[in-house]
């Protein structure tokens, strides 16, 4: 907790609040539907909740903003994120209906108003959003295709309207494969220093 304040100093008493549950919320759903690692539950605000913050450091998103979380098993990256920014939509998805009840569970627990979890595949959401985030689900290649058609043809960010991968390691290979154009990375080692997010990066790819 004291390094997500250090990281997001201008939080809310409200959303100090929310982000000081998750740890018991997450333990305690993950005793029922595992969604979250052994290991990781321990490191909940580090590797899970400051991960998914990392979206943050590269794009603010403005009051009103769609945004849609694909494979988002127990809602990663999006419940920190609707925690952080509590005037966007968030519309968080997993083709495993358990997932979605823990997050479903968990939102409801912390009175989230702007999050809803459905069971569906990425591919069947009908789609109209600025931006699509995601971390952990599948290699661009296959990802991209499932998502191509859902983005708003207005923008109104610095960021055109596009996806916000969480990544790690080597990507030059996944990148090649992809096809896809003016792709930008950011290292997130330049907003937290622990050694978890080393090599971890967000990968912007505007809609194409
Ligand atoms: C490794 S988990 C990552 C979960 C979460 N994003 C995280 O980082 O903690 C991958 C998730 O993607 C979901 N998934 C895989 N293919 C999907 C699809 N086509 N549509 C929706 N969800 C999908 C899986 O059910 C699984 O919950």
């Amino acid at each position: 907790m004291k390094n997500l304040l250090r990281y997001f100093p201008d939080l809310t008493d409200a959303q100090k609040e929310q982000f000081a549950q998750l740890p018991a919320l997450y333990a305690e759903w993950n005793d029922k539907i595992n969604v979250v690692s052994r290991k990781d539950i321990e490191n909940l605000t580090e590797r899970h909740v400051i991960h998914s913050l990392g979206i943050a450091k590269v794009q603010t998103f403005k009051p009103g903003t769609q945004i849609l979380d694909v494979g988002t098993g127990g809602g990663f990256p999006g419940i920190p994120l609707a925690i952080l920014f509590p005037d966007s939509n968030f519309h968080l998805v997993d083709s495993i209906g358990k997932k979605i009840k823990v997050v479903n569970e968990v939102s409801a627990a912390l009175g989230l108003t702007n999050v809803k979890g459905e069971h569906i595949r990425a591919e069947q959401v009908p789609g109209d959003f600025h931006f699509v985030v995601s971390r952990a689900v599948t290699r661009l290649a296959n990802f991209y295709p499932w998502v191509k058609d859902k983005f708003k043809k207005q923008s109104n960010h610095q960021l055109k309207n596009g996806i916000l991968y969480l990544k790690g390691g080597d990507l030059a290979d996944e990148l090649k494969e992809s096809k896809l154009k003016r792709i930008k990375s950011y290292a997130l080692s330049e907003y937290f220093k622990e050694e978890f997010f080393e090599t971890k990066q967000v990968i912007y790819i505007p809609a194409q």
